[in-house]
């Protein structure tokens, strides 16, 4: 037993989820990995979300932090693969299947997303449930028809934006080869981006140097990460923790 608890050890020992009651005495030890950070990047076709999830992932494992990098669409399921027909133009779909097959391949995931939060490692996701309503009500689904399938998803603690000018980002490499990539559609899909921002999501603009971009990031994850720790893990759009 343990009494008069200095407030500091009391801090140290409840991030680890050792409470102490009312009368300052150790109350349970319950010795739990503090949980990783889901970070998201969105942003329109060739924002740079790619080359900065590298760099991201390349920096946090030389700071020690454990850390893992996804990419939705997984083009390697099987509903990938529909889902990579159909952006290549080789399979037409009717709009609103593609948008459900988009959410499915994020729900396919969610089991192992969660294991690796809990069990402590950081993810650095490449696109996720934002890219989901911005790309389908860019073609004109209703906007809250479109978010309904990807409620309850895991919520990040983290969005980062790259916002780049339209007329930069199709100047970039391979511009043009995948259904989406066409200036009028992708100014829209940044429009709707815009609509759904909140309070955890953080703008970027990504028109800059990729190590310039990259540093301003890197502040913006570690405070994120540090910040998440002792947080529960939410639901998206919806009350609830992730059990
Ligand atoms: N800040 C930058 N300045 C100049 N070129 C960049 C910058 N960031 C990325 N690029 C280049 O732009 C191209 C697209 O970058 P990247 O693949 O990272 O974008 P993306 O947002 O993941 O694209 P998409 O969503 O279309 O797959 C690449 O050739 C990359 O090297
Ligand atoms: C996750 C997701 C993506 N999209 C669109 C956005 C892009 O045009 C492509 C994926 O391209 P990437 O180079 O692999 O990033 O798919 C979408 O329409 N809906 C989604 O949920």
């Amino acid at each position: 037993m343990v009494h008069h608890v200095d407030e500091t050890i009391v801090q140290i020992l409840s991030s680890h989820k050792v409470f102490i009651n009312y009368q300052n005495t150790i109350r349970m030890k319950v010795s739990t990995t503090p949980r990783g950070s889901l970070i998201v990047f969105e942003g329109c076709d060739r924002s740079g979300k790619t080359t900065q999830c590298a760099k991201l992932v390349e920096s946090l494992q030389a700071q020690g932090e454990e850390v893992k990098l996804m990419k939705f669409p997984d083009r390697t399921t099987t509903i990938g693969t529909l889902i990579n027909n159909y952006l290549q133009m080789s399979q037409e779909l009717d709009d609103r299947v593609v948008h459900l097959l988009f959410s499915a391949n994020r729900w396919e995931a969610i089991e192992s997303m969660k294991k690796t939060l809990k069990a402590g490692t950081t993810l650095i996701v490449d696109r996720y449930a934002f890219s989901g309503i911005a790309y389908s009500a860019a073609k004109g689904l209703d906007l809250e028809w479109c978010r309904s399938p990807d409620i309850g998803l895991i919520k990040p603690d983290k969005v980062i934006y790259l916002s780049v000018n339209e007329q930069i980002m199709s100047e970039r490499a391979n511009y043009g080869n995948e259904r989406y990539e066409k200036i009028d559609f992708q100014k829209r899909v940044h429009n709707i981006f815009l609509q759904l921002q909140e309070p955890y999501w953080q703008n970027v603009s990504a028109d800059g140097s990729i190590d310039v971009i990259h540093k301003e990031i890197n502040t913006i994850v570690s405070e994120t990460i540090r910040d998440s720790k002792v947080k529960p893990l939410l639901k998206l759009w919806t009350d609830g923790e992730i059990l």
